[in-house]
């Protein structure tokens, strides 16, 4: 484990290391992290079929983003949860279904996201399909 010693610009850089390896050690330990990183993928190539418009790839991204860095959140407090509480304890439960529900919130937000952005274009074409 290495501390981030350097100054200036390289402590910068250092800085951002550790977050990319923080990103990449929670999509390796996390299912649910992979789970939507796949449907993140999924929803943006839905978006560039469709051609939707700059406003609703906001709103996607915004959704992603929430999403995934409520995920980083929940996997953080998990593990510090189980650093300083190994052993069952109320406040322990009480941290991980709070940090839970906050990923579930987003999750939410995310759903509703995609169904007011994909629902017009997707009936559009179904009726496109079928005429
Ligand atoms: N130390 C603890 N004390 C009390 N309850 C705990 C403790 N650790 C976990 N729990 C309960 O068990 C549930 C599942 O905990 P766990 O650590 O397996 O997290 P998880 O939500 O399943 O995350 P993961 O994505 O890592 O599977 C928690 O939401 C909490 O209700």
């Amino acid at each position: 484990m290495v501390k981030n010693t350097a100054v200036g610009h390289k402590k910068f850089w250092h800085s951002f290391r550790f977050a990319a390896q923080g990103i990449a050690a929670a999509f390796k330990s996390e299912l649910n992290m992979k789970v939507h990183s796949v449907l993140a993928v999924a929803v943006l190539a839905a978006a560039a079929f469709f051609r939707l418009p700059p406003s609703s790839w906001m709103l996607l991204l915004l959704a992603i983003t929430l999403v995934l860095s409520t995920e980083l959140l929940n996997t953080a407090i998990e593990a510090t949860i189980d650093l300083v509480s190994p052993d069952i304890h109320p406040l322990a439960k009480t941290a991980k279904d709070t940090a839970a529900g906050a990923v579930l919130l987003t999750a939410v937000f995310a759903v509703i996201v995609g169904i007011y952005v994909f629902y017009h274009p997707v009936m559009d074409w179904i009726t496109g399909f079928m005429s």
